[in-house]
């Protein structure tokens, strides 16, 4: 069959910019990407397409060419549901706060949302893609809902898991290393569905990238691949602690270790501690799901990455304390970089939140500055944690609108972020305007040591 027209629920960080390029690539397809938060739909209708809700580099040019020609935001769900053959459940999948698996399991009440809604409202047969990152076994969840309460239309379940990375999000749907597809291999209707979305994505990946499995497999492989990937941070994460003990520098590890094509050079930058919407939630999960099948020592082995990642990002903000004369009430610490990585404006579990955290446990005064951070974001983020009032907060986090205004007459300063900008800060003035002794905590091994050190800082990075 070839799909006319698409309906993507979830016009977040994925379903936005991975619809977008859909319907970039393929004309002839009407893509309608909805969502319940009417502000985010206005803002991804914004005439000015700089104000699309989610900042991506290259996101904007690609929204502009499709935009109003096949490519639309509305919040009329059913509507979007009843037309399409196609249709993508993108909502979020976060972690359980409450009730069995809380903290663990990913709570999956939204993805049977759209499963109700969508039976409900379909007349005609549909395909059901899992864009969202799930636990393995949800298909099955989502078929029966769909069988057991639809209209008696047929419905054909997908998996095609996303694995794009923020901050180059265009790119890697443009480029992915490889696009899976998980379905029902063994009946012709199956088959059919499977095609229908790889002739999509054929419009501009070669068949050679394309990947098709049985479902479990797809759906297990998304959460294997973050486990993987969040596996190697928290590994150089560990060695980074050895190296400051040992005079070893864990950049020049890294480098010497990925050398082995074995093991490849990507994803061995020590870091303050990876953070992000996904690798927790989705390692927890596969904790959580190890240990629903009884598996305690699989369980275990992948718990111990998060450990790890805990451990790193309050060893940093202790170390800020203790090189500060185990006292940092009423001190200014600077923090530059509020966001989890370079190039997204996403904060979600973000390291800084911790740091940050830990730092007002102590009484310290916080300036960030974050290029593409909002200071309501930042006040959400820290009252989230709990740890202070509203107006607690107000007082003692200060949100400045550039790198030099955090700098001023700082104690110190956590770089922690690896915006390109901060490398060309003029550290001298810098070091100038500082209190003395004057601080610098690199937590993303960005800046160069030595001339940190010629210019006076006590130097401090991760890793050494
Ligand atoms: N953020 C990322 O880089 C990646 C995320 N993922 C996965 O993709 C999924 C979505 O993640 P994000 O886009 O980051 O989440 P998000 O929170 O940015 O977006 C989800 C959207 O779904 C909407 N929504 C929830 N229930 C709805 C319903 N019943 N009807 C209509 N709209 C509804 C929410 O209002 C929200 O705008 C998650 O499972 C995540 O694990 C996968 C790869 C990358
Ligand atoms: O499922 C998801 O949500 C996505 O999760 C990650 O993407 P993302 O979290 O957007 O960004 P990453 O580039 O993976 O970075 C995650 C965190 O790890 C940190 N990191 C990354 C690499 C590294 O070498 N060191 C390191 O500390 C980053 O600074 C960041 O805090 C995966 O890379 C994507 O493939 C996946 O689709």
């Amino acid at each position: 069959m070839k799909v006319k027209n698409i309906c993507c629920i979830g016009a977040g960080y994925v379903g936005g910019p991975t619809m977008s390029v859909i319907a970039q690539k393929c004309p002839e397809i009407n893509v309608t990407v909805v969502d319940l938060n009417e502000k985010r739909i206005a803002a991804w209708n914004d005439e000015d397409v700089d104000n699309i809700p989610i900042y991506e580099p290259g996101l904007s040019a690609v929204v502009a060419d499709a935009r109003g020609r096949n490519l639309f935001f509305s919040t009329d769900v059913d509507e979007a549901i009843d037309k399409a053959d196609m249709i993508f459940i993108s909502v979020n999948t976060p972690t359980k706060t409450y009730g069995i698996g809380k903290g663990m399991a990913a709570d999956l009440k939204w993805i049977e949302l759209c499963a109700r809604q969508i039976a409900r409202v379909a007349t005609s047969d549909k395909i059901v893609v899992e864009k969202s990152t799930l636990p393995v076994r949800t298909a099955q969840a989502l078929k029966n809902i769909l069988d057991n309460t639809g209209n008696g239309v047929n419905f054909q379940i997908l998996s095609n898991p996303e694995f794009l990375a923020e901050g180059t999000a265009v790119d890697d749907l443009l480029k992915p290393d490889r696009v899976l597809i998980g379905g029902d291999l063994d009946t012709e209707k199956g088959k059919d569905a499977m095609q229908a979305l790889v002739d999509i994505y054929a419009h501009w990946v070669p068949q050679a990238n394309i990947l098709t499995t049985n479902v479990w497999s797809s759906e297990l492989s998304k959460l294997t691949a973050n486990a993987f990937l969040a596996q190697r941070v928290s590994s150089i994460n560990a060695m980074s602690e050895l190296c400051e003990v040992t005079g070893a520098d864990v950049n020049e590890v890294a480098k010497a270790v990925g050398m082995d094509s074995r093991i490849g050079p990507k994803f061995l930058k020590a870091s303050v501690g990876f953070g992000g919407s996904c690798f927790q939630k989705d390692i927890l999960n596969l904790v959580y799901i190890a240990k629903s099948f009884g598996l305690n020592e699989v369980a275990d082995y992948w718990e111990q990455v998060i450990l790890m990642n805990d451990h790193q990002k309050r060893r940093f903000a202790a170390n800020i304390v203790k090189t500060l004369y185990n006292t940092v009430s009423g001190k200014k610490i600077s923090m530059l970089g509020w966001a989890f990585k370079k190039d997204t404006n996403d904060t979600r579990e973000a390291a800084s939140i911790y740091v940050a955290d830990y730092l007002l446990n102590e009484q310290a005064e916080i300036v960030v500055y974050d290029p593409k951070v909002t200071e309501e974001q930042i006040y959400a983020d820290l009252d989230y944690l709990g740890s202070r009032p509203d107006e607690e907060n107000r007082k003692l986090v200060k949100v400045v609108n550039t790198s030099k205004e955090a700098c001023n007459e700082a104690h110190a300063i956590a770089v922690m972020t690896e915006w390109d900008e901060f490398v060309e800060i003029d550290w001298q003035t810098v070091y100038e305007n500082m209190l003395k002794p004057a601080f610098l905590f690199d937590g993303r091994k960005l800046l160069d040591k030595h001339k940190m050190k010629d210019l006076g800082f006590k130097f401090y990075a991760i890793g050494n």
